[in-house]
Parts: structure tokens; sequence; C-alpha cells
């Protein structure tokens, strides 16, 4: 049996640097090269990043895509690296786009992955199920490829394909398994999302048994706007077995051996439903060097962990792709504004980050203690900047009473936030919780200016679970635990006016939260609602709010996704919207 040692580049490309991501791909394919790997596989859109976004509709990108794949196979036998087999993915078109009026259904911008190997592009293959459905629209941008690549890799057939081939039954897979492939390798650009992991192992599984191969799965690290790549490749035998699994969340280079079943003939032109087309790359493989490279199985995360993780990962992909250094943040003494400093304290270090406390008539004195405390606790850049004098002076040039003068006060900050980031450079960080943003629980242009909110996809009820296991994480460790545990503990109050609490406006946060799990994510009717037994009154005034504020939302900050359905892409609803559940 042949052996192929195999490596996975669990990397993190960046969206439009081609160049940085050919870089990339040189410096990986050196480090698999010394490892005495045969074949590397990189993710999915690899050259050009993922997603493109409508990207893909200018020539000219494309154009430069097609250019740096030549280039780097070039550059890649160059650096003596033209011996190994690499597998890169990238954007390519036969034709024009769907904006064209010369559009053909059959040709056009393609999801592709190239096999680069002794300086030349030896094999295209173009990715045949396109998701088009919660963040993906590839049905917008590219046409779906029904040709099958296999390439004899030392003896061995290696079916390719491109991420979503493996989430629907039928095609490349059956394919794969009529043209008796030994190995299929899967690469990826799948998003983060809780729980996404377990669903991927079983798919894994049931695609390599339909394929009746060894199924290799590479999925790219980091995060690119809203989405985050929480990595997890992963390598199964035929009968389903993982047999090496990389972690999450972090940069990777998964080096082993596979004992694969020799190549015998041609495979067939055709199986089904798509053309398999053959290419003979090499038929015998070197030895791989002693000893050979065994991978382990890395250890699975708790949900809060891994919730965590994605959010460091998400806020500090957007701060360091952004090129911005530092942040600010507005710290109330709450937990939302306290949970999103210590997540950025994590993402780039406490010294990058730059509280303020804005304290008004109305504010608390744990307010400003808990506040002071968690700086302390974190050692992140602490200011106070009172904001009452601000407020009286619009108050004696502007009459205004009741809501006006609250949301003043949120305004007021929210100016003193960008005038900071104006003058010191930070990126603004917004604290709104899911839960708030679901019913509106802001004030547009004042605690919602920001650039970025690390909590936009995060329940209220889970800012706390994260805020408990954050702490308990650092003790466990013999660390500072971050969180005040006044913040965790304490009633949460927007104190715009004296003793408002949250529960004057909402129902309590468990329920507020279960409601808006079946309603926002679930898309429950307000009857479906009623017969989970919700009071009829809440569900009524739930979903009013929710309804309401779609025009808040449309305008809010982007942060990382963590659920299946976060708001924005994965949540399209008009603004404008008569319908109301009866
Ligand atoms: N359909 C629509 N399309 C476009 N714009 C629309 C609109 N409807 C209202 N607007 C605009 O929006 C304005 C109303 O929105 P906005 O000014 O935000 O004010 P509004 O939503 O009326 O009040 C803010 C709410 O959030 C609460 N809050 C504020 C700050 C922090 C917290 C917290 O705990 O985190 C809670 C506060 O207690 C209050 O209940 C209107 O005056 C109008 O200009
Ligand atoms: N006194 C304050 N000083 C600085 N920032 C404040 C202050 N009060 C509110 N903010 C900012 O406005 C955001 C809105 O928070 P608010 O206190 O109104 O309720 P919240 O949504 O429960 O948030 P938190 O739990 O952080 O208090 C806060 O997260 C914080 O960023
Ligand atoms: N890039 C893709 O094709 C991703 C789609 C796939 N269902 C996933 O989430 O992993």
């Amino acid at each position: 049996m042949p052996t192929l040692r195999l490596a996975l580049a669990q990397v993190d490309p960046t969206v439009g640097d081609l160049t940085g991501n050919a870089r990339i791909v040189r410096d990986t394919t050196r480090r698999a090269a010394d490892a005495g790997a045969q074949l590397v596989a990189f993710p999915e859109m690899m050259l050009t990043g993922y997603p493109v976004e409508d990207l893909v509709f200018r020539e000219s990108f494309v154009r430069s895509s097609r250019a740096a794949l030549e280039a780097l196979a070039a550059d890649l036998d160059t650096d003596g690296l033209g011996g190994l087999a690499v597998l890169v993915g990238y954007l390519d078109a036969d034709g024009p786009s769907r904006m064209s009026a010369e559009a053909d259904p059959a040709r056009g911008p393609r999801n592709a992955l190239a096999l680069l190997s002794g300086g030349r592009v030896v094999t295209r293959y173009f990715k045949h199920h396109l998701p088009n459905y919660g963040v993906f629209d590839e049905d917008r941008y590219f046409v779906p490829g029904n040709t099958l690549q296999v390439v004899r890799i030392g003896g061995v057939d290696v079916a390719l394909t491109i991420c979503e081939d493996l989430w629907q039954a039928g095609g490349p897979f059956a394919a794969a398994r009529i043209a008796g492939a030994g190995l299929v390798v899967n690469v990826n650009g799948s998003p983060y999302e809780l729980n996404k992991d377990d669903v991927r192992a079983q798919l894994c599984a049931r695609r390599a048994a339909e394929a009746g191969a060894t199924l290799a799965y590479v999925n790219m690290v980091g995060a690119q706007d809203e989405l985050v790549f929480d990595g997890d490749s992963i390598v199964v035998g035929a009968d389903g077995v993982p047999l090496a699994r990389a972690a999450q969340f972090a940069e990777e280079l998964m080096v082993l051996d596979l004992d694969l079943p020799a190549a015998t003939g041609t495979p067939p032109a055709e199986g089904a439903g798509m053309a398999i087309e053959h290419t003979v790359l090499s038929e015998q493989l070197p030895t791989p060097p002693a000893p050979r490279a065994r991978y382990g199985i890395a250890d699975r995360i708790a949900d809060e962990e891994e919730v965590w993780a994605a959010l460091v990962t998400g806020l500090r992909d957007y701060v360091l792709k952004q090129r911005f250094s530092s942040v600010v943040i507005a710290l109330s003494g709450g937990i939302d504004s306290t949970v999103v400093a210590a997540i950025a304290c994590d993402a780039i270090g406490a010294e990058n980050v730059h509280g303020v406390s804005m304290p008004s008539e109305y504010s608390s004195e744990h307010s400003k203690s808990d506040a002071a405390d968690l700086a302390e606790r974190t050692g992140l850049h602490y200011r106070v900047q009172p904001i009452a004098p601000m407020v009286d002076t619009f108050l004696a040039n502007l009459e205004l009473s009741g809501m006006a003068v609250e949301n003043l006060q949120a305004r007021v900050r929210g100016v003193i936030l960008m005038a900071l980031s104006n003058q010191e450079g930070h990126l603004v960080l917004t604290t709104g919780n899911k839960s708030e943003l679901a019913v509106g629980y802001s004030t547009l242009y004042g605690d919602s200016v920001g650039g970025f909110n690390p909590l936009k996809d995060v329940p209220k009820t889970l800012v706390w679970q994260l805020a408990r296991w954050r702490n308990a994480d650092a003790k466990r460790r013999g660390r500072t635990e971050p969180i005040p545990a006044n913040s965790i503990s304490k009633p949460p109050s927007a104190e715009l006016r004296p003793g408002q609490l949250d529960t004057d406006s909402l129902p309590e946060y468990d329920e507020l939260d279960a409601i808006l799990a079946r309603y926002v994510d679930g898309d429950a009717s307000r009857a479906d609602l009623i017969a989970g037994g919700h009071d009829a009154a809440v569900v009524d005034r739930v979903i009013g709010m929710v309804d309401r504020a779609e025009y808040k939302r449309r305008q809010s900050a982007p942060g990382p996704k963590i659920s299946p359905k976060a708001f924005g892409r994965d949540r399209r609803l008009p603004i404008t919207n008569r319908y109301r559940e009866a």
C-alpha cells in the first residue's frame, strides 16, 4: 500500500491580499517540505481570501487572482518546492459574471481549486455544490462545476472537492467512489457556529463512507468581518474513524502519513451525473522519510471556551486586518462593557485597550468603582470623563425632556468616544448584546456608536455565562479573575434616569432570551411561542419590539457570528414591513 505524507495547512488568509496570501502558501509549503510532505492542501479560496463577495464581479480582480495563481506555481518551483503537489483555492472564471449582459449559464466565475506542481497548474477543479443559504450567496457569484478532478499522486488517486461539496449527498463524493479514489481532499472556508464541529465530524464520516475513501478536510482559521473560521481540520478513514484532528482557533500545519490503496487502471469518464477527469502526476511516490508522521486528535473544548475563543479571534482579526492597534470602550461597570473589555484584553493585550468611565448625574457609585476595579484587574488604560457639564450645556441651549434627555446622555458618550478615536486613533468598540439588538434597547448614535461589536451575536444570558466561565478559567490557571464579581451579580441598568432597571422595559432576560431564541433564531410564530408556554401579552410586547427595531439593526456595527442565525446576513428582513403576527 503506498504511503502518502499529507500536510493540511490550517492558515489565516486575508481577503484581497493576493501577495500576502501567496507568501503564506510559499512559507507554509516550505515548512511542509521540511517535514517531508508530498501533498499539501490549503483552504478554500486561499489566494483571494474568503468570502470575496462582489469582488467577483470585478474582472480585474478575477484576472489578478488567475495571474497570482500562475505566479505562485512558478515561485514555488523557484523556491525548490516544485516536487510537491500543492492544492490552492482561488477565484477563476471561464466566462462573464451573472451581472454581465453576456452571462452564460454554463460558464462564468468559479470557486476553484488548483493543483500546482513542477512550476505549473496541473489541474483545476470547480466547486460543484454552491451554498446559497444563511451567510452564503454563492449562486449570486459562481457557476457550479460539473467535472470531478482525480489526480494520481504517487500511485494514489486523489479526488478534489471544495467545502459545500461535503454538505450535500451525491455529486463529487459519489463520483469519487465510482472513480475509485483512495483519498478525497476537501478544502474549506467553513465559518464557526457553536456545535458545528460535531456536525462536521459526522458529515466527514458520512462522506468518507459515500466515497469509500479516506477524507482529508482542511479549514481556514481567523476571521473575515463577521465570520470566524475555527480551523478544526480533520482526517477520517474510509470507515469514518477520525485519524487526526487539529486544534480550533489556532494556525497549524498538520502533517501525517496515510497508507492508501494503490490506484489501478483509469477511472470511467463519468459517474454520479458528473464528468470525471483523470490526470497522472506521478505513479511512484518517494518513500516518506522516517520516522512516520503521526498526528494526534486535539482535545475538544467546552462550549463557553469555544465561544470565547471565537469572539477573541473575531475581534483580533478585525482589529489587525483593519490595521488598528488599539481600541476604546465606554466602561459602565455593567456586564456588557466589562465582558467586551475582557475579550479585547485577551485579543490584543490590555496595553492596547483604553477604557473610559463617563459618569452622569444618575451614575451609581458602583458603576464607577466596578469600572475602576476592572481596569485594575486587567491592566487596561483607564480614564474618567464626566459628562454632566456637556449634557448641561446641551440642556441650557436646547429644550429637551423625558426620553430625549435620557438618550442625550448616551449620545454625549458616543460623541466622546468618536472624538477619542479621531484624536488617538483607537477603534471604538460598541457593547450591545444580541438580546438588546433584538428589541432595540439601545440609543441610536449613542451607546450604539462603534466600528465593531464583539457581543453582536451573544444573548445577554450567555454574556453572564461567559463572564463566569472566564473568571473560573482564570482561577483554575492561578491568574487574576478579570471580571469584578459585582459586575456579574448586579441587576442590569442603563442608568439614564434615577433608579432605572432593564426590567422596567423588558421581561427578565431568562424569559426574553427564551422567546428571542425561538422568534429570531427559530422563526417561530406568535402562536408557537404561546403554545410553548409564554404569556401572550409578553410575547406580543417582545415580538413587537423586535419587528420595530429592524431600522436600528440595519445601521448597527458588525460583530462575530457564533450562532446559526446572526443578525445581518443570516437574517434579512424588510425595514418597512406591516406584517404582524396575529
Ligand atoms: N422606522 C424607523 N426608521 C428610521 N428611523 C427611525 C425609525 N423609527 C424611529 N426612528 C428614529 O429613531 C429614534 C428613536 O431611537 P432612539 O433615539 O435610539 O430612542 P428610543 O429607541 O426611543 O429609546 C432608546 C431606548 O433604549 C434604552 N437604552 C438606551 C441606552 C442604553 C440602554 C442599555 O441598557 O444598553 C438602553 C432606553 O432606555 C430606551 O428605552 C427616533 O426618534 C427616530 O429618529
Ligand atoms: N457611566 C458610564 N460610563 C461609561 N460608559 C457608559 C456609562 N453608562 C453606559 N455606558 C456605555 O453605554 C453602554 C450601554 O450600557 P448601559 O449601562 O446603558 O446598559 P447595559 O446594556 O447593561 O451595558 P453594561 O452592562 O455594560 O452596563 C455600556 O455598555 C457602556 O459602554
Ligand atoms: N464555504 C462553504 O461552502 C461553506 C458551506 C458549508 N455548509 C459550511 O458552513 O461549512
